[in-house]
């Protein structure tokens, strides 16, 4: 492991078991009977008055729920997503990535706020991952803030780069985009409902959505005991929706027992996890779940998660509906594009001193960090004391 470089290798207590469990538990759920069904605005009650249909529903709504709140993750097959359609974005980023490192980094990532383009540098709590990464906004353009400050106001149009080649990547890209959106609306639609709230309760969160796609490539690694693809995290969006190919290396922690356990690939399967949002929006019945990717030496392996964000102008805080005196909001309100736009400069590594920054007058000697702020245990902002179990730093 001579070469290796060691802004690679995971702290001994981070590092992952290379015989490891695999997750039978993680739930795989059937989506058939909302193919026939477009997005309504039912409740739970007018459902079950609607039929056998109706009564069906009922019972996928249930095994959301449940897979929420005991799981975070679950996998969903009858999706109605065309396989074709994943199978040319697949076969699209596999060409991308063959190419020389020259050649990709020709459009590598411009700045550290600007998400779209490739990037073989990524870091998750500072360090590094084994991965090279090529990102692209859903919606083109995509209006973010201008930068992470508080108080700056601008915003900026972020315009994807298209690579030269493959040249079939572009149209793969928007026909995946277009029904992973479809989906994710699907999937959110349940979950408000799981949550006792109509279905269409979160969509208007997403006009303008600042969605990203993320292909992701983890070539073989010579140290796969001390290094990670991805390092362990929770994702700080919606909902995100991912589809791995059948070599395996994602691992959830369980929420039961806190042990990292595999999730097994199922063929033309996606991964749903709610993220940080979801959790606050639900007033915690439903918590983001940390999750690593585990890396192998002999076989490469490709993933491309889709990850459902609201417009960057929405406030995250928990829904009304939810909250009650003996039972208030537990995090602070936030806006969504600061959140986005402080964890994209923390997932690239700083070239300059700009990005050592004061936090509440705290200096922490590294980039700066945001994290969902519990409302019951720190009034005054970001308390120094928690920064180091940063809620989540990669996507
Ligand atoms: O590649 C995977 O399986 C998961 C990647 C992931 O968790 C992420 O990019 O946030
Ligand atoms: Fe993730």
């Amino acid at each position: 492991m001579g070469e290796v470089d060691p802004a690679f290798i995971q702290a001994p207590e981070h590092r992952p078991k290379l015989s490891t469990i695999e997750a039978q538990g993680i739930p795989l759920i059937d989506l058939s009977i909302l193919n026939s069904h477009e997005s309504s605005n039912l409740s739970l009650i007018q459902l079950l008055k609607a039929g056998a249909e109706g009564r069906q529903r009922v019972n996928l709504v249930e095994e959301i729920g449940e897979a929420c709140k005991n799981w975070g993750f679950f996998q969903v097959i009858n999706h109605g997503v065309p396989l074709e359609t994943r199978e040319k974005i697949e076969s699209a980023a596999r060409k991308f990535f063959a190419q020389s490192a020259d050649e990709k980094r020709k459009i590598r990532r411009r700045d550290e706020m600007n998400p779209q383009g490739y990037n073989d540098i990524e870091l998750t709590k500072n360090v590094r991952d084994w991965k090279e990464v090529f990102d692209l906004a859903v919606n083109n353009p995509t209006v973010i803030p201008a930068s992470h400050e508080p108080d700056d106001k601008e915003v900026r149009e972020l315009v994807n780069r298209w690579p030269a080649y493959p040249p079939e990547l572009r149209e793969s890209f928007e026909e995946y985009a277009t029904e992973m959106e479809r989906l994710s609306h699907k999937l959110l639609g349940l979950i408000s409902l799981s949550l006792g709230l109509p279905e269409n309760r979160l969509s208007g969160f997403f006009n303008d959505h600042i969605s990203f796609i993320r292909l992701n490539h983890y070539p073989p690694c010579p140290i796969p005991h001390l290094a990670l693809g991805v390092g362990r995290h929770k994702d700080g969006g919606a909902l995100t929706v991912l589809a791995q190919d059948d070599v395996g290396g994602l691992e959830v922690k369980r929420k039961t027992d806190g042990e990292w356990v595999r999730v097994k690939p199922t063929p033309d399967a996606y991964i749903v996890n709610v993220g940080d949002i979801v959790q606050v929006w639900s007033n915690e019945q439903y918590e983001s779940v940390e999750h690593r990717v585990m890396v192998n030496s002999e076989r490469e392996r490709f993933s491309i998660p889709f990850f459902f964000n609201p417009n960057h102008r929405v406030m995250v805080e928990a829904l009304e509906e939810l909250t009650t005196d003996q039972n208030p909001a537990k995090y602070r309100a936030y806006n969504w594009g600061k959140f986005f736009a402080t964890r994209k400069r923390e997932t690239s590594p700083p070239t300059s001193s700009k990005h050592f920054v004061l936090i509440h007058g705290s200096c922490h000697g590294e980039w700066s960090r945001y994290k969902l702020v519990p409302l019951l245990r720190s009034s005054s902002g970001i308390n120094p004391e928690q920064v180091d179990d940063v809620s989540s730093v990669s996507d």
